[in-house]
């Protein structure tokens, strides 16, 4: 079972289930250089996060911004997959404008990531560090 298996038929079970979405992630996290990218930028957030300690409410926004990141990162993988799949190594006008348009909501992704990370982790280091304006 798993990435390798032939297998093309429903899953039979839940742990079936399970077992292929694993190993869709564990696919996702060993191809993709750019989503372990991410899982790091999102480990040293949580990490400064612990040290900073945090409100709860700054947490739901942590947490919101590296999910919006993972979630993006899985759709461009998928529409890279799809893509590759159907066109193979040719190159085609819309093939270019899936790939591109996913890595757009990438980027987007990032972008808000970069926006929660800065406004609330920029007052909250300024007060630890008791830096002022
Ligand atoms: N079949 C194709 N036809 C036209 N353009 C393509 C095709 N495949 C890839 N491209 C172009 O090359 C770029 C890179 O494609 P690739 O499949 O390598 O994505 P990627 O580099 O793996 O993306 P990411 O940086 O998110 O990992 C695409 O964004 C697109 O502009």
């Amino acid at each position: 079972m798993g990435l390798n298996d032939k297998q093309v038929k429903k899953n039979k079970n839940f742990f079936q289930s399970l077992f292929h979405a694993l190993s869709g992630i564990y696919s996702l996290v060993s191809t993709e250089r750019n989503f372990r990218k991410h899982i790091v930028m999102a480990v040293i957030a949580v990490l400064l996060g612990i040290w900073l300690q945090l409100t709860v409410n700054e947490w739901l926004w942590i947490t919101l911004a590296i999910f919006v990141v993972v979630v993006a990162e899985v759709l461009n993988t998928v529409v890279e997959s799809i893509v590759d799949l159907i066109v193979g190594p040719h190159y085609h006008k819309e093939a270019k404008k899936a790939k591109d348009v996913a890595a757009g909501g990438v980027l987007i992704a990032a972008f808000f990531a970069v926006v929660i990370g800065c406004l609330i982790f920029i007052p909250e280091l300024m007060q630890e560090f008791n830096v002022q304006f």
